[in-house]
């Protein structure tokens, strides 16, 4: 058994682990995901606690795009697995959209670091796999499939496979396979750490461009504070392990956002320093 399954298995809320004002809040109208007061511990199979989150709260708006940053091991993406259900709270409770957190919500879409394509099938037919596995007739999910390569710009690699792409299109066609679906919540955990700087960059206007154009809300889990800054309406820092909020920021940088000018606005350079204050006495507690 992982621990991972070990941690849903052993649903015994220690008392160390109950804050202090334990009950539920009630779901926020307007909120798409909510953290209420959740701890969560892991436990080896040799009866070792790990514990990874502490009395976590936070609330993501419908429409609104976070970032979670904190030290390396504080539990970014175990945030991310407890909105998927991939694991479960030892305490406390995430909901999305209201309701609390049981299984994998259709509404949810992901992209991660490696890319989640399939390497036997063409970009059109890994762009169509989603609306096909929801039942949409193929011909329609095919065309459907079109439009969507056209709008990241792969208009001409519709019959590549992707060894025939660069990382960079590759990370094109993940969006593409995520935003066909129409997802109300994007999850995004480092999805573009393996690109190049300018790469990455092009990307993070076009994922800009395509979240302004959705009206989804993003989770986007990152160790570059630039990154989380220059996307965010606000960004979480997490403290070192076990993770608690530590403080968000506010982000009124004006949208639309070029990320290659972003960088040199003075109110960006202003919050890059306080956020790494904030990050710097949580690496030197590690
Ligand atoms: N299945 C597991 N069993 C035991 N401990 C785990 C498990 N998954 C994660 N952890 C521990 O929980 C902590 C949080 O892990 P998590 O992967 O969420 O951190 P992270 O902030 O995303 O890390 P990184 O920045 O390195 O990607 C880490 O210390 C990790 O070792």
């Amino acid at each position: 058994m992982s621990y991972a399954t070990q941690a849903i298995a052993s649903q015994q809320p220690p008392s160390s682990l109950q804050p202090k004002n334990a009950a539920a809040s009630a779901p926020q109208a307007d909120a798409a995901i909510e953290f209420d007061k959740v701890s969560l511990r892991f436990i080896a199979p040799d009866g070792t606690a790990t514990l990874a989150l502490r009395n976590f709260s936070m609330s993501v708006a419908k429409g609104e795009f976070i970032a979670i940053v904190g030290p390396t091991g504080s539990g970014k993406s175990t945030t991310l697995n407890l909105i998927t259900s991939l694991l479960q709270p030892t305490v406390g409770e995430v909901r999305v959209m209201g309701k609390k957190v049981e299984q994998i919500d259709p509404r949810i879409g992901f992209v991660f670091q490696a890319d989640a394509v399939f390497p036997w099938k063409s970009v059109r037919d890994n762009v169509a796999a989603g609306p096909i596995f929801r039942g949409t007739p193929r011909a329609q999910a095919l065309k459907l499939a079109d439009e969507w390569i056209h709008r990241v710009g792969l208009a001409n690699f519709g019959n590549h496979y992707p060894h025939q792409l660069s990382g960079g299109m590759r990370k094109r066609v993940a969006l593409a396979q995520t935003f066909i679906n129409q997802p109300e919540i994007l999850l995004m955990d480092e999805p573009f750490s393996a690109l190049d700087m300018q790469t990455r960059t092009l990307m993070q206007d076009e994922l800009l461009r395509l979240w302004s154009a959705s009206g989804g809300s993003v989770v986007f889990v990152t160790h570059d504070l630039e990154e989380a800054i220059a996307l965010a309406d606000r960004v979480f820092v997490l403290t070192a392990r076990p993770a608690t909020l530590k403080r968000v920021y506010e982000i009124d940088l004006p949208r639309p956002r070029v990320m290659s000018e972003v960088r040199y606005d003075p109110q960006f350079i202003d919050l890059s320093k306080r956020i790494w204050d904030d990050l710097r006495e949580e690496v030197h507690i590690q």
